[in-house]
């Protein structure tokens, strides 16, 4: 089941994406006493820290204490790189917190010590151990969705779109720069209880309305769409012009 939230302002975007993940983190944690979710990088750090910690409404009912912060996708670069997506997520998150005096979640992240700048050798070595964290069912996956359909690491046309061997696999040719990464594969997206893309901008409207037309595109994010998984977008209006939503 695929729904779509779409509002004017970015703003609006913020609200409604941490509305929803508060909602799935208390319904988690009325059964179990922890909250496994799944972030990504790019343009949805911005997205959290403006709904989840900017807000300061909303800033009292995350509880990150029981968080458990998994990473859908991670470049191959130190942790503190400008390219990795937990360096993101620390400096727009867990630094704000950390200010704010708040305790933050536990993070699962790549282990650094096996990283080796100019050769992948190690690189199935991250990937294995990182798929060695990962509870059998995530709550909840945070995706975006690039302007050419990517979602994680799963690039269009990619053979780690066909991947059922391994729960994280290693890429090396990633179109988009950096070209070593790891990433989720779909038995993790198949198995994740909930699904949310969070794409914004007029860039990314003619992907979309390939995702959502009426013609295959097989695009990675319109295979998530596909899954058998509670999925929700959450766009702005600039992003779906041009989208038939008659069918969702
Ligand atoms: O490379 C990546 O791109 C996607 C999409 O990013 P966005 O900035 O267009 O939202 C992101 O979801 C993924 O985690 C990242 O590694």
């Amino acid at each position: 089941m695929v729904k779509i939230n779409h509002y004017p302002e970015s703003a609006q975007v913020a609200a409604s994406v941490a509305e929803y993940i508060i909602k799935i983190q208390d319904a988690t944690l009325a059964s179990k006493d922890h909250f496994d979710i799944a972030i990504s990088g790019g343009s949805l750090g911005k997205v959290l820290q403006a709904g989840l910690i900017n807000d300061t409404s909303v800033r009292d009912k995350v509880q990150w204490g029981k968080w458990r912060v998994y990473f859908s996708d991670e470049r191959l670069v130190p942790l503190d790189h400008e390219d990795s997506n937990y360096g993101l997520f620390n400096e727009l998150v867990l630094k704000k917190l950390a200010h704010e005096g708040i305790a933050g979640p536990t993070c699962y992240t790549i282990n650094e010590s096996l990283l080796h700048e100019t050769n992948t050798s190690t690189d199935s070595e991250i990937a294995k151990e990182y798929e060695s964290f990962l509870p059998k069912h995530l709550d909840l996956i945070l995706l975006g969705a690039g302007p050419d359909g990517h979602t994680a690491s799963l690039f269009p046309g990619h053979a780690l779109l066909k991947e059922e061997s391994v729960l994280i696999a290693t890429i090396s040719d990633s179109p988009k720069p950096p070209s070593r990464r790891i990433t989720f594969t779909f038995p993790v997206l198949r198995a994740s209880k909930n699904i949310a893309f969070v794409a914004e901008g007029a860039g990314k409207a003619p992907v979309l309305r390939e995702v959502f037309g009426e013609a295959k595109s097989n695009l990675p994010a319109e295979l998530v769409n596909e899954l058998d998984v509670p999925v929700v977008w959450f766009v702005n209006d600039p992003a779906v012009e041009g989208v038939d939503f008659s069918k969702f």
